[in-house]
């Protein structure tokens, strides 16, 4: 096993349509939203991804969950390079899951939680119980805090922050190495974020995870991240220990974020 869990290495997104024949070549200009993008994930550790909306932070989440293919650049888990969704062995697509922000559109309402937690062991059969699935189940929604009544109930029953917890459950469920947690808090009423933000925190260290945590809110990631790496137009502009990045911040954008959200933190 290597020392770094993830790296991410001069990842290159780009939208649009690609050059097409040389006299259309002026209409047909591509975007790019994540250029030269390096960074590590070590075991154990929470990495906040930070920056203004449209700075790249999703595109970084989908690259590395293999969710849009990059341009160039390579993401590796372990040491092994990790392709598309679809094209990853099984037990690396496995070590990557991801947490959306908005729960309930990133969970079928019509699905009991039984069947969505079911349906993750049947796409990964080898993170499946060997043995009584409703009891390994309930011991799945106990981690993350729900009665095991919520079993039976379908996702469009439950609330926004029940949701987020079914989500987390259902990415548990196949034994995850590295959780990407794309703005997993931000839909959430602020005392139900405070709550999911402690459960992440409490499974981190429970289920031995790495996280990629990703948000806007710089006081979010403060609870969470041990390391802070700081997006702006496509370009990562700083990273580093989480304490240093927001207590001595070297890039000025950085300086910026760090006091606009002082300056909100006085405010309320
Ligand atoms: N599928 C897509 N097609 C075209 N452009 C896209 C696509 N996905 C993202 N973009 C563009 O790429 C840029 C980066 O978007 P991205 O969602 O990664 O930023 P972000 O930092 O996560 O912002 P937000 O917090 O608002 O989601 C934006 O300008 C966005 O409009």
């Amino acid at each position: 096993m290597s020392e770094t869990l993830l790296k991410v290495r001069d990842l290159r997104v780009s939208f649009g349509r690609r050059p097409g024949p040389p006299w259309r070549r002026a209409t047909t200009r591509e975007f790019v939203a994540v250029d030269g993008v390096s960074l590590d994930v070590g075991p154990d550790e929470t990495v906040g991804l930070v920056g203004e909306s449209g700075s790249g932070k999703t595109t970084v989440a989908r690259a590395v969950v293999g969710l849009v293919r990059p341009d160039s650049g390579t993401v590796t888990v372990d040491g092994h390079r990790l392709g598309p969704v679809g094209q990853r062995p099984a037990a690396l697509q496995r070590a990557v899951q991801m947490v959306f922000q908005d729960p309930r559109s990133s969970l079928n309402p019509r699905m009991t939680v039984a069947a969505i937690v079911g349906e993750a062991w049947r796409t990964h059969p080898v993170s499946a119980p060997a043995g009584d699935r409703t009891a390994a189940l309930h011991r799945l929604l106990d981690d993350v805090g729900l009665d095991a009544s919520v079993a039976r109930q379908h996702a469009g029953e439950l609330s926004g922050g029940q949701c987020q917890r079914v989500s987390i459950a259902r990415a548990l469920a196949v034994k995850p190495r590295l959780l990407v947690c794309d703005e997993a808090v931000s839909a959430l009423d602020v005392s139900v974020q405070a709550q999911i933000l402690r459960l992440l925190v409490d499974l981190r260290a429970s289920h031995r995870l790495s996280m990629l945590f990703i948000s806007h809110d710089l006081g979010v990631v403060h609870q969470i991240a041990d390391r802070i790496a700081v997006m702006r137009s496509g370009v990562l502009v700083e990273q580093g220990p989480a304490g240093e990045v927001l207590v001595a911040p070297r890039h000025e954008y950085t300086q910026a974020l760090v006091g606009a959200a002082l300056e909100l933190n006085t405010e309320s």
